[in-house]
This record gives C-alpha cells, structure tokens and sequence, in this order.
C-alpha cells in the first residue's frame, strides 16, 4: 500500500475538478494517503489558446501527462475517456474506468430552448464533426461556426453574442456545477454522443501493481462495459472525438444495445447502424458494429476527412 500518489493533470477547470475527484475518492478509501496535483500544460491546451488553429490529431490532450507517468513524477493521469486514443505507449495503461456522468450533448442558449425552438439560418457553435453534421442533417438551415477553447471560454463566446447557441458535453457542465447554462440535454436521436463521452478513466504504469491494486475500487463495470463497446467502434474505424464519429452504448441486464454513425461534414450523407449482444461480446460487438457501418460506406467519408 502507497503512501502517496501523484496526479498529472491538466490545469483546465474541468480536467482539475476530475483529478480532484479522484483524490477525494483516494482519500477517503484511504484515510493514510495522500495525494497531489501535477498540473502541466499539453498540446492540446496550446491548441486551444490558439485562434488560428485547426490541427487535429489524436492524444493531444493526454501525451505530456503520459511522459510524467513514464519518467515517475507522476503515478496517475485522470482523462475524459472521450480524449483517450485506443492505443496506449509501452509500458503505460488504463487501469479503470470510473462510473459515468450523463453522457449526452447540451443545448446551451441565452436565447432559446431547444434545436427545435432556433429561427431559420441561426448560427451554432461547435468545432466537433461529430455534432456538426447531426446539426446539419436535422437542420439544413442552421450556420454552424467553429467554436474552440475550455469550456468557460465557449461560454464567454455564446455571451458575448458570437453564437445564438453552443453544443457543448453535459458531463463537464454538470461537474462544473454549471446545470443552469443547459437549456436541452439532446437525445440520442438528435445527437448521438461520442464514445466515451461523459466517462472519466485513469491511466497509470503497467508495471504499478500497488497502485492499480488501490485504484481497483473505482472502477464502475457497467460503465467499462458500455465503454469497451464504443471505444471498439472507434478503434475499428481509426478514428476518436475529432472525427464525425458518433456511438454509444446501453446496457439493459445482460444486453448492450449500441448505436453507432458516421457523417459527412456537409450534413448530406449519414451512415448508420446499430447492434444487440450480451455484455461480455463488448469489444467484438463494437468490432461487428464498425464493420457494418463501413459496409454501408463510412470508410469514403472518412478517408476524405483523414486523407
Ligand atoms: N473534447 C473536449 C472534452 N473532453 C471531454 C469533455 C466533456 C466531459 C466528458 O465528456 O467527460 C469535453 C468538452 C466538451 O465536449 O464539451
């Protein structure tokens, strides 16, 4: 048993409030440790600050974090499971994946309250594919404009009269304890999440058996399921949250009904499919899922968008 763990974080609003939650989840499982706060700045935070810049990429948020696990300064890194690629570097791995928040899109609006409820030709903010073309094919009309930036940052924008509305995760609304700005939490008819979206995990060294054994108790296992099966959807396809990915998984008893799509940016072409199988099938059912869907087209969709 440790008697200290150390969390590389990023220093966002939101990626601290998540390493926070670990630490006092650590804390009162173990009244003996204690735990601190690595904040480091990634890639991807640089991106953001950026104004010009539209580079993607997968991992951006995740590889100085991971650097600090390799080189022991840190013992553990807390991500959004919705940033995390599919393949992990030598040596590091997810350890758990802890009980999911609400996983859908918010409509976030000063002015109105739903998709629904927007005039013809209004302007949407979002920089992700993925919501951008569920916006486009329910609503031909709507402008969407590319928002980037933390979550505060979007906001501040949509205030300052930018957008007549943003889409932004549910789950960092509500850990910020900003569930007043939602106007609509969407279904999962009008915007199928991301895989992932909403689930936070935690990475560590593979080789770290003391801190994986105390990490054990966090992890949530119908959410590592759900999880499992839109992580294998993604993987298939190659593709994480900068892509016009959508899929999500529901598990009922033993049964994951799980629903995937892939979209072109333009709104005119939308891919769909969906899957039942038992929960243990996880990762081959999100396999079979992405493969249907490249069947039915998606890989012309995204190898225009990956070149
Ligand atoms: N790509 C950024 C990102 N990564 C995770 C979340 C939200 C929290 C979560 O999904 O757990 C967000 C912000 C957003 O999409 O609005």
């Amino acid at each position: 048993m440790k008697d200290k763990i150390v969390i590389a974080t990023r220093e966002s609003q939101l990626a601290l409030w998540q390493a926070n939650n670990v630490k006092a989840q650590l804390e009162s499982l173990y009244p003996n440790l204690s735990v601190e706060l690595l904040g480091m700045t990634t890639k991807g935070d640089q991106i953001l600050d950026s104004p010009l810049s539209k580079i993607g990429g997968k991992g951006l948020f995740v590889k100085e974090l991971e650097t600090a696990l390799m080189d022991g300064r840190a013992d553990i890194a807390v991500h959004s499971m919705k940033d995390v690629p599919m393949a992990f570097p030598e040596g590091l791995g997810l350890a758990v994946i802890c009980e999911r928040e609400d996983p859908t899109d918010a409509f976030v609006s000063n002015n109105f309250n739903s998709i629904d409820d927007l005039p013809k030709g209004s302007v949407v903010g979002t920089s992700s594919l993925r919501r951008s073309c569920q916006l486009r094919m329910n609503r031909p009309d709507l402008v969407i404009k590319d928002l980037r930036g933390n979550v505060n940052t979007r906001l501040r924008r949509l205030d300052n009269g930018e957008y007549d509305a943003i889409i932004l995760a549910t789950a960092g609304l509500l850990r910020l304890e900003m569930q007043d700005r939602i106007r609509q939490r969407m279904s999962a008819e009008e915007s199928l999440p991301a895989g992932g979206q909403g689930a936070m995990g935690i990475e560590c060294r593979s080789d770290d058996v003391q801190t994986i054994e105390m990490l054990a108790p966090l992890q949530h296992e119908e959410t590592a399921i759900r999880v499992t099966a839109e992580r294998a959807v993604n993987e298939r396809l190659n593709g994480g949250c900068q892509a016009p990915i959508a899929c999500f998984a529901i598990l009922t008893d033993d049964t994951i009904w799980l629903r995937g799509l892939v979209g072109s940016p333009d709104g005119k072409t939308m891919i769909q499919s969906e899957i039942h199988g038992h929960k243990d099938d996880a990762k081959s059912l999100g396999v079979q899922l992405a493969d249907d869907l490249i069947a039915r087209g998606a890989s012309t969709i995204l190898d225009a968008i990956y070149q």
